[in-house]
């Protein structure tokens, strides 16, 4: 099958013109001014903007946690991800403490396979290391494509690990040629906070906020960074929120350590505020929690500052009658929210619309750096020949409103309900095949490849 896009305002993270993109199969074959070829599908891109297919490399699809699984699956998460212009998602495959990295990532293909409608690939989330884990880093990375290691600092008691085993991995990792990844909280103090609260009958979503202040996000984020400084180790931390936080972010590269940082669309854009509705709060009820409007401040000047180089959602939606799971006790309120779909139009509207980033930015934050950090890059994250068509058409100047009544995710509730948007995805190409077109998902169950990873060294 060939494609030919015409007439687009191209962005990519470095560059802006009015062209054609010729696209023969899965990749691009030719980008220019009036391209003269003849294609079987022809599509009129005059007045929208034409940029590569979304990454989020943070998402939680069918995700066992907190004694029940995240509502969106492999299916349903990466056609709403297609939906909203995300055309790859990278998702977290947990080990099972004192069982082995391959027995979970058995677990994870087992679930993706046949399944995904939209591109995916896997970080390793290390929940226990020791001589065994240690001794399958190298497999993960050179046989089967995932070359980043996420650990978690927080969830004390299920998925945190300590600083030892910490530090062994990243000297591990750095010596196979991969990247840690973390999760930055202090467990330890959230979880005297929490049951201090509980103690004090404190049991409302406004607790969970209170339990996560930002002293337990900039500690942890100073120790991760400290500790990549001193192994070497090429590290990211995910979901950061705060100004805390991106201060160790911009000491930590001031000494020249390898240490990158994703902020979250909904750190953006919402803020703790919404805690104070009573119950209402738990759709927000997240870790870490949203913050301050001073703290939203600072996330946009990283991302200017280059400090934070991807905006991502750390999607785990909960239906309502799971988040109703902790109606008398925040700490048992399933973790997470749903953003799959809403990422790219909410980062174009409020972002771009707004003035705050510019169109490479955007491009840049929301699919390119991604490619680029987890080991993707040029085949994924960009407009060039040779690169995989995976391409989002948009209109800029399509206004509308985010409902759950209109969404494509799993979930019966919605994050953004009533929020206008500018900006509108119109048609999504993956792999030269046009995925999405106004409404109509015309891909199927079991359309998604997995996308193996370089090593890190190879990018960083
Ligand atoms: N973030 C969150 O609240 N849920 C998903 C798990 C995680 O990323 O910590
Ligand atoms: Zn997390
Ligand atoms: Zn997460």
């Amino acid at each position: 099958m060939s494609v030919l896009i015409k007439n687009g305002r191209v962005i990519t993270a470095g560059n802006d013109c009015i062209a054609d993109i010729y696209i023969e199969g899965e990749v691009i074959k030719a980008i220019g001014q009036n391209l003269q070829v003849k294609a079987e599908k022809e599509i009129d891109a005059a007045g929208m903007l034409v940029f590569p297919g979304g990454i989020d490399p943070h998402v939680h699809l069918a995700m066992p946690f907190m004694g029940t699984f995240s509502s969106d699956d492999y299916e349903t998460g990466t056609r709403a991800a297609l939906y909203g212009g995300t055309t790859t998602v990278i998702d977290f495959v947990l080990q099972t403490q004192g069982d082995s990295l391959k027995a979970a990532l058995t677990d994870w293909q087992s679930r993706a396979t046949g399944t995904a409608v939209g591109d995916y690939s896997f970080h390793m989330a290390v929940t226990d290391f020791n001589e065994n884990t240690k001794a399958e880093i190298k497999q993960m990375i050179e046989e089967e494509g995932i070359s980043s290691f996420k650990t978690f600092m927080a969830y004390k008691g299920a998925l945190m690990i300590d600083d030892r085993q910490m530090f062994g991995l990243m000297s591990e990792v750095k010596k196979q040629g991969g990247m840690v990844t973390t999760h930055a909280t202090n467990g330890d103090v959230i979880d005297f906070l929490v049951a201090k609260h509980r103690a004090e009958g404190k049991l409302s979503p406004l607790y969970h906020y209170l339990s996560q202040p930002e002293v337990t996000e900039a500690e942890a984020s100073n120790r991760f960074a400290q500790m990549a400084g001193y192994t070497g180790c090429p590290a990211y931390i995910v979901h950061l929120t705060c100004e805390g936080a991106l201060n160790a972010v911009r000491d930590a590269g001031r000494r020249n350590y390898q240490v990158f940082a994703e902020t979250c669309i909904q750190y953006l854009i919402l803020d703790a505020s919404l805690y104070e509705n009573d119950f209402e709060g738990a759709k927000w009820v997240m870790s870490p929690p949203l913050r301050e409007k001073k703290d939203q401040a600072a996330l946009w000047a990283g991302i200017n500052q280059g400090l934070l180089q991807i905006v991502a959602t750390d999607h785990c939606p909960f239906m309502w009658e799971q988040k109703l799971m902790g109606k008398n006790d925040f700490s048992k309120i399933p973790n997470g929210h749903p953003a799959i779909e809403n990422r790219i139009e909410l980062l174009y509207s409020e972002g771009v619309a707004k003035g705050k980033i510019s169109l490479n930015k955007f491009v840049e934050v929301s699919s390119t750096n991604a490619a680029k950090i987890f080991g993707m890059f040029p085949r994924k994250g960009t407009i060039a020949v040779g690169s995989d068509a995976d391409i989002v058409i948009f209109d800029p100047n399509g206004k509308h409103t985010l409902s759950a009544a209109t969404h494509h995710m799993n979930v019966d509730y919605s994050g953004y309900e009533g929020w206008e948007v500018s900006g509108k995805v119109k048609t999504v190409l993956l792999r030269g095949k046009v995925a999405i077109d106004g409404d109509e998902c015309l891909v199927e169950k079991g359309n998604g490849q997995f996308i193996k990873r370089s090593k890190v060294s190879n990018i960083v």
